[in-house]
């Protein structure tokens, strides 16, 4: 990803792990390799200069925190600032009306029609139904490209070729997907002028009344992104960006952390040109692969966060001896609760083995159910789990406001989980989770 920054990046990153001693002549090396990088990405002098000297300073002034080498201390440092760089937060597209109503906008070739195909897609596997509307009267095989992509894909599609009128085509397919639960509007990317086809915005965007616009950007043009998505912001609400073709871009990071700059949020980026090649942008994890240290670096600075809430020792030993009450499933999901579901933490570790079906559905919003279905039980029935039968499933229900259904999908992913955790228990410590429960000992 992103061709050569990825591998200075990393290279750096490798460099600094294998040095015994870090001084301050290495911090600056360091800086001056992430600079190099940086800048041959076309990223901006001015935000290098600020990350530099940020980077700089708290390598030098700040201790590190207990339990952490100095040279551990300066790839998080990094890691950190990198992550600031392009923005921090991970912004994801909520589906929160119906039909909720997306225009795309982006100028042409800046892979507009490719990535409606690739959001149609995974829309669609969320569960979601999907019509798009092609609206670009200026390139009629925009209509016939995005049915040939999306062929098979379950993806309504409504264009007329014939029709030469931007705006009647989106009425009429605003009329024909009400019953979608999302409507994707693909929009000309070229006018005459370009005043002209900032006009055409505007008005698409009158009878269209998007939820959401999202603006297409071409991460190949690299910091020139940020007067690009500045002209369109101006001309019509943005809510979101897409950069593209940032597999193998030499320019993609400046793109990046150019729109990251003006604060508009990135929501998806586009890694190649098969219709899976959209990944929601998350920070986070892209600067952990763009500095080749894997997942697993941002899972333990998860990890730190929670050991320092200290977890109950006495728990750690019940799980791991077998004896795995509901309580202890209950700090279990305390501690998910604060680095996301398990599936996902364990997936973050290498060689990591699956987990039983049930835990890979586990999301924010079921552990927040199960907690408050816990809430309902007494101290009895959170010990002995076994005792919880039909009328005490009943009257749990009843007290947290759930179905009979969700206590007893409760107790199921609880049997699940603790037959999971039986073996592996301290003499078969070397499995994914016996390195995960070290990591909470510690
Ligand atoms: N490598 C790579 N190519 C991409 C990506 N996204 C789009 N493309 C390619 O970029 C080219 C232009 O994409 P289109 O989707 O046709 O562009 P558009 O913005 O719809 O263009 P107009 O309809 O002319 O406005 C195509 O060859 C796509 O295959 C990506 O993420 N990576």
């Amino acid at each position: 990803m992103l061709g050569n920054l990825g591998r200075s990046l990393s290279k750096t990153m490798k460099k600094l792990a294998g040095m015994t001693i870090v001084d301050e002549e290495v911090v600056r090396e360091v800086i001056k390799d992430i600079q190099r990088a940086l800048i041959q990405s076309d990223v901006n002098i001015k935000l290098v200069f600020n990350l530099s000297k940020s980077i700089e300073e708290r390598a030098l002034n700040e201790e590190p925190p207990k339990g952490i080498t100095p040279k551990e201390h300066i790839i998080s440092i990094v890691y950190d600032e990198m992550v600031k760089l392009l923005g921090e937060k991970s912004h994801e597209l909520v589906i929160d009306d119906k039909p909720y109503r997306i225009l795309f906008l982006g100028l042409q070739g800046s892979g507009k029609t490719t990535t409606i195909g690739k959001l149609a897609r995974y829309l669609r596997k969320k569960g979601f139904t999907v019509g798009v509307v092609c609206t670009d009267t200026w390139r009629p095989a925009a209509l016939e490209q995005l049915k040939q992509y999306t062929e098979g894909q379950d993806v309504s599609i409504y264009g007329d070729p014939q029709n030469r009128d931007a705006l009647d085509l989106a009425e009429k397919g605003l009329a024909r997907f009400q019953k979608k639960d999302v409507i994707i509007f693909d929009t000309a990317g070229r006018h005459k002028e370009e005043k002209d086809l900032l006009r055409e915005m505007e008005e698409l965007s009158a009878i269209v009344e998007p939820h959401e616009a999202i603006l297409v950007i071409d991460g190949t043009i690299g910091q020139q992104a940020r007067e690009q998505a500045l002209a369109f912001r101006k001309a019509t609400d943005i809510g979101s960006i897409i950069v593209t073709k940032l597999d193998g871009s030499a320019k993609g990071g400046g793109a990046l952390s150019a729109v990251a700059e003006i604060g508009a949020p990135i929501k998806f980026i586009g890694t190649g040109e098969r219709i899976d090649d959209l990944e929601v942008f998350d920070p986070e994890r892209f600067i952990s692969r763009l500095l080749g240290m894997g997942d697993l670096r941002s899972l333990l600075e998860k990890v730190e966060e929670v050991s320092e809430e200290e977890i109950a020792e006495e728990s750690l030993d019940a799980i791991l001896s077998g004896k795995f009450t509901l309580r202890d499933m209950r700090v279990q999901f305390e501690m998910m609760g604060k680095m996301g579901p398990l599936q996902q933490v364990m997936s973050m570790l290498p060689g990591a083995g699956k987990l039983p079906k049930d835990a890979s559905k586990m999301t924010e919003e079921t552990i927040r159910k199960y907690l408050i279905i816990m809430d309902s039980m007494t101290e009895e029935e959170l010990e002995k789990p076994d005792i919880i039968k039909h009328s005490r499933i009943r009257r749990i229900a009843r007290g947290s406001g759930t179905r009979n259904e969700d206590v007893k999908e409760l107790l199921k992913y609880y049997r699940v989980t603790k037959k999971a955790m039986k073996g592996l228990g301290r003499r078969k410590m070397g499995g994914p989770m016996g390195q995960l429960m070290r990591q909470f000992m510690r």
